[in-house]
């Protein structure tokens, strides 16, 4: 009896021990081959190696190592060419974000781009809700101050309340969802500005406002959207001139989304009460301005990183290759060809 042979799949870094089990269930689904992570360079080369000697391959499955450094980012033809031009029609990778991925180019050749929405929303929108009423606090100068030995310093504005304070979420998609039902419980107001209004069923509390609008009302601004032309230093010096004065900004997304020149000298002059911020414009490097500002809070690109993320985001990888090898599409594509 004939027996189709399996597809072959590339998987970037052989998943943590902890996924033994989903790297049997994959080796039943698929032919698979792994190659490490390394920089953009000899990771292409080693995509072309691969392509060459074990391809070709249909699927290519990345399990980042976030922390292994240099990142083997973009994704792009440089890096990709090898396995697209063979018949690899789906890359899945870990996060929410995909601006790391040319788009244009895998949309292009008709390959699916598919993230892991659940994994990274979840983790990312409890980061955001503990930075929110850190920063609402102000904990970074408290924490100053107990440390340098100044116990309650009263000639400081007392924090704000939750309870009466607006949020204003850019971008109120998987993750803007999550921040605005977890901060509703801590009884803030949620208005939202999206490129255009969702159904009212899924707007769950969340209130509809114009760009404007949002920048005026809000007391806490986040930033959900993704990077993209279009959000590039959506945060400018025109944008911050025409916020209230004292407003808090939060930014989870991506770092470039700010102007960071302007975000530290709105921090200098007050118009930004405290920036809580996980992404930087220029990753690995905080501008120097936010590290000496007492008004920010900091932490390095790891709103999604616990001791349970890597279980999750081999999940939900799996799960995109085994929709997309049973159906030829993906469950997570964010990406679409007519
Ligand atoms: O940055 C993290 C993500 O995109 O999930």
């Amino acid at each position: 009896m004939h027996v189709d042979p399996k597809p072959k799949v590339l998987i970037l870094n052989t998943p943590h021990k902890i996924s033994d089990g989903y790297l049997s269930i994959m080796n039943e689904m698929a032919d698979v081959h792994s190659i490490e992570q390394a920089s953009h360079d000899v990771l292409a080369e080693r995509i072309a190696e691969a392509v060459k000697e074990k391809g070709p391959f249909v699927a290519f499955v990345v399990f980042i190592r976030w922390w292994d450094t240099p990142l083997p980012w973009p994704y792009d033809e440089a890096l990709l060419g090898p396995l697209i031009e063979t018949g690899c029609r789906m890359i899945t990778a870990g996060g929410a974000g995909y601006d790391w991925a040319d788009m244009k180019y895998l949309t292009a050749n008709r390959v699916y781009y598919a993230n892991t929405p659940i994994m990274a929303g979840r983790r990312t929108a409890d980061t955001t809700a503990m930075m929110i009423l850190q920063a609402l606090r102000g904990t970074s100068e408290r924490e100053a101050d107990a440390r340098a030995g100044k116990f309650y310093d009263s000639t400081k504005p007392f924090a704000k309340d939750a309870r009466s304070s607006t949020l204003g979420i850019v971008g109120l998609g998987t993750i803007g969802k999550l921040v605005s039902e977890h901060m509703q419980h801590f009884g803030m107001k949620v208005i939202y500005h999206n490129r255009s209004r969702l159904p009212a069923e899924e707007e769950n509390g969340a209130v509809y406002v114009s760009f404007e609008l949002l920048l005026l009302r809000s007391d806490v601004i986040s930033l959900h959207c993704p990077l993209n032309e279009g959000t590039h230093h959506l945060f400018n010096k025109q944008v911050f001139d025409q916020m209230n004065d004292g407003t808090i900004i939060v930014n989870t997304s991506r770092g470039a989304v700010i102007d960071e020149n302007a975000l530290v000298e709105a921090l200098d002059s007050g118009k930004v009460r405290c920036a809580a911020l996980d992404v930087y414009e220029n990753e690995p490097n905080i501008h120097p301005g936010l590290i000496n500002s007492k008004h920010t809070i900091l932490s390095p690109h790891c709103a999604v990183a616990n001791e349970t993320f890597e279980r999750d985001q081999q999940i939900e990888v799996m799960l995109n290759l085994e929709t997309f090898l049973k159906s030829g599409k993906p469950i997570n594509a964010v990406n679409s060809f007519v």
